[in-house]
């Protein structure tokens, strides 16, 4: 995943493709309409460069970040992803395991193939310490909801996090063309069995459906668990969610996987910490790729950066010890980059050392928003 450790960050992707199912990898892979959001998140890391400091001395480094209330070794995260015994035998067990060995808070989902109270379970196995957050698309019924919430309090997730990108579901061009919607036999959302409504031992499909600051309001009531809306792009947006309660925000363009037209999250981040100004800690994902991007990410307002595919294409050639090194070489990748960079730790890094790429030095704009 990164330079001295695993090669160019394509790589991953490319022996994930040589394990998988051409479905399945497009799965993982793709993104929405003509891919342009999905391309995007990576290239506008790209179109950044860094202007690191001198001569700023200090040998020790701490990469720690403090995200609600709990100290991260790095200002990194596992983003929510779907169906991971589609790479892995091992699935969202191995993941769990992998980011609670390397300290990495994991974001599991109601779209995982392994339920709730099991990818914690396995998680605290490695470290009983270990961070796992519940990711929630708001379901149609309140009832539905009401019970996912409950489960994820009950397995010992420590943050609600709730998906307000998928209004609708985005149109899949892979998926379409290779026809594939439906999990194979034996596989399923296992969060959506036994659900209200449902016949006993059935699952539910897991519907996107366009929620509300209402809805929002709910899900507030119903429980104590911190509340972090993912897939934020829009600065007013951020200033509405962190006037209505909300504990934490993740910038996000869903991995080029919803809204083609998308603005790359790298792009929308200096906005929506400008908006926040520090109120709540603003995370994002999409295309962070290598330690660099990570940096980047932080000058322009970040605490930590969540992986979504790296993890998956880890997790497809690797299992558990490959997520395990993946994860284990992002760190690194960072904390050399801090290093070079002149840093101590990751508050060290200011918008102004960030610099569109081609261009004579124009500094960002950038909220120090912690
Ligand atoms: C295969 C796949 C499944 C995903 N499933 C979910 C999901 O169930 N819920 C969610 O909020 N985001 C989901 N995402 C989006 C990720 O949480 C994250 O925003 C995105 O992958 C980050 O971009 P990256 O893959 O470039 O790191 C999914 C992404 C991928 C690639
Ligand atoms: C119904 C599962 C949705 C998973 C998801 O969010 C994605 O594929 O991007």
């Amino acid at each position: 995943m990164t330079g001295s450790h695993a090669g160019p960050p394509h790589e991953p992707a490319a022996a994930a493709r040589e394990r998988l199912g051409p479905e399945h990898y497009d799965y993982f892979a793709g993104g929405a309409g003509e891919e342009t959001a999905l391309r995007e998140n990576e290239e506008a890391f790209g179109r950044l460069a860094l202007l690191p400091r001198v001569l700023r001395g200090g040998t020790v480094r701490d990469t720690r970040v403090s995200v609600l209330g709990r100290d991260w070794p790095a200002p990194l995260f596992v983003s929510p992803t779907a169906f991971h015994r589609l790479a892995h035998p091992d699935g969202e067990r191995a993941t769990a395991r992998a980011a609670a060995a390397t300290g990495i808070p994991l974001v599991t989902g109601v779209a995982a193939t392994t339920a709730v109270a099991d990818v914690a379970a396995a998680a605290r196995e490695a470290d009983p310490e270990a961070v796992v957050w519940f990711q929630l698309y708001p379901q149609p019924e309140h009832e539905v909801s009401a019970e996912l919430v409950l489960r994820a309090e009950r397995a010992g997730c420590s943050a609600l996090v709730v998906t307000v990108d998928s209004p609708v579901f985005g149109t899949r061009t892979r998926d379409l063309r290779n026809g594939f919607h439906d999990l194979p036999p034996g596989l399923a959302a296992e969060n959506m069995r036994d659900l209200p409504g449902a016949a006993p031992g059935a699952t539910r499909d897991i519907a996107m459906c366009p929620a509300g600051w209402d809805d929002l309001a709910r899900l507030r009531e119903l429980t104590d668990l911190p509340l972090v809306l993912k897939g934020v792009l829009h600065p007013e947006d951020a200033r509405i969610a962190v006037e209505r309660g909300v504990d934490a925000l993740i910038v996000s363009n869903h991995g080029g996987r919803q809204l083609d037209a998308a603005a790359a999250s790298v792009e929308a981040l200096p906005a929506v910490a400008e908006a926040v100004a520090g109120r709540v800690p603003v995370l994002m994902d999409g295309g962070v790729r290598r330690g660099g991007d990570i940096a980047v990410a932080l000058a322009l307002g970040a605490r930590a950066v969540g992986v979504g595919r790296p993890v998956l294409w880890a997790l497809a050639t690797g299992g558990e010890d490959g997520v395990r090194e993946a994860l284990t070489a992002l760190r690194e990748d960072f904390d050399q980059v801090l290093a070079l960079c002149g840093g101590h730790r990751p508050r060290d890094l200011t918008a102004d050392q960030v610099t569109p790429r081609g261009l004579p030095y124009r500094p960002m704009r950038g909220e120090r928003a912690w």
